[in-house]
């Protein structure tokens, strides 16, 4: 499906408990299409299981969701740390799953994430970089409306995490598209977001918009004021579990 412009992910008094733990309270969020928006906050806070409400692998316990868009049924992608990739499917093979005729569009997109000539190698004799570069194109090929990312990146070394920050945000810049990504790295929020959800005992703590120029450079002075300002927030919701 492509991107229109004019889809909207709307959370309404979203809550979810498990048994007796109340883990997420109170949700409400409008997120336009083509924002990038990152989740933040402790572990176990909620943040995976906010995404999991979104991709509509779980129902919420309350409140509502809904993609507002004119697509009938609108593509949801969700992509992990790990790359969950079929082993015994090649490298085009795992990007064109479940797609015909889609050979010529899965090979420009192994190209522009990096891999060209590499269409008919395993995964098994990929690293950890290149399997999440086949993961990332196996999400990009459906265009979806959104994409679902928890902490794609958490598993790689700094150099490939960085690399493959750079390289979602040249794609997004070419096709933009509506993201939620799940990070523990307050800096990589900042890199890649417009905005910034700090997420504390359940809920949404901040909504921080991020007005920094594209590209984006780590020693910014502005970046820097506002990682710390993150950091302190992340602390002090660390200290309120
Ligand atoms: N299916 C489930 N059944 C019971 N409890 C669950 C289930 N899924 C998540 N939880 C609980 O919900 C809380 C939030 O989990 P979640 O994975 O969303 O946190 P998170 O913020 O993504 O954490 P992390 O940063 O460590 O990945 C945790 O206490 C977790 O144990």
């Amino acid at each position: 499906m492509t991107h229109r412009g004019d889809e909207k992910l709307v959370l309404r008094g979203v809550g979810k408990r498990f048994g007796e733990r109340h883990v997420l309270r109170d949700i409400d969020l409008d997120i336009p299409a083509g924002q990038f928006v990152s989740l933040i906050g402790p572990s176990g806070v909620g943040k995976s299981t906010l995404l999991r409400l979104v991709a509509g692998l779980e129902p919420p316990s309350d409140g509502r969701i809904d993609m507002l868009s004119r697509a009938p049924q609108p593509d949801i992608r969700m992509m992990f740390q790990e790359d969950r990739l079929m082993p015994w499917r090649s490298v085009l093979r795992n990007v064109t799953l479940g797609l015909r005729g889609r050979d010529a569009q899965a090979r420009a997109l192994l190209a522009a994430v990096g891999l060209a000539g590499r269409e008919n190698d395993f995964p098994v004799v990929l690293s950890g970089g290149q399997r999440q570069r086949v993961a990332l194109a196996r999400a990009l090929i459906h265009e979806p409306e959104l994409l679902l990312l928890d902490e794609p990146f958490g598993a790689l070394d700094a150099i490939t995490r960085a690399a493959m920050q750079l390289l979602l945000e040249q794609l997004l810049a070419r096709q933009p598209r509506t993201v939620l990504l799940v990070t523990h790295d307050v800096e990589e929020a900042l890199m890649l977001s417009d905005r910034v959800l700090l997420m504390r005992d359940g809920r949404v703590a901040r909504d921080l918009a991020i007005g920094l120029e594209r590209p984006r450079h780590r020693g910014d002075p502005v970046l820097a004021a506002l990682k710390e300002e993150l950091l302190d927030g992340l602390l002090a919701a660390e200290a309120a579990r």
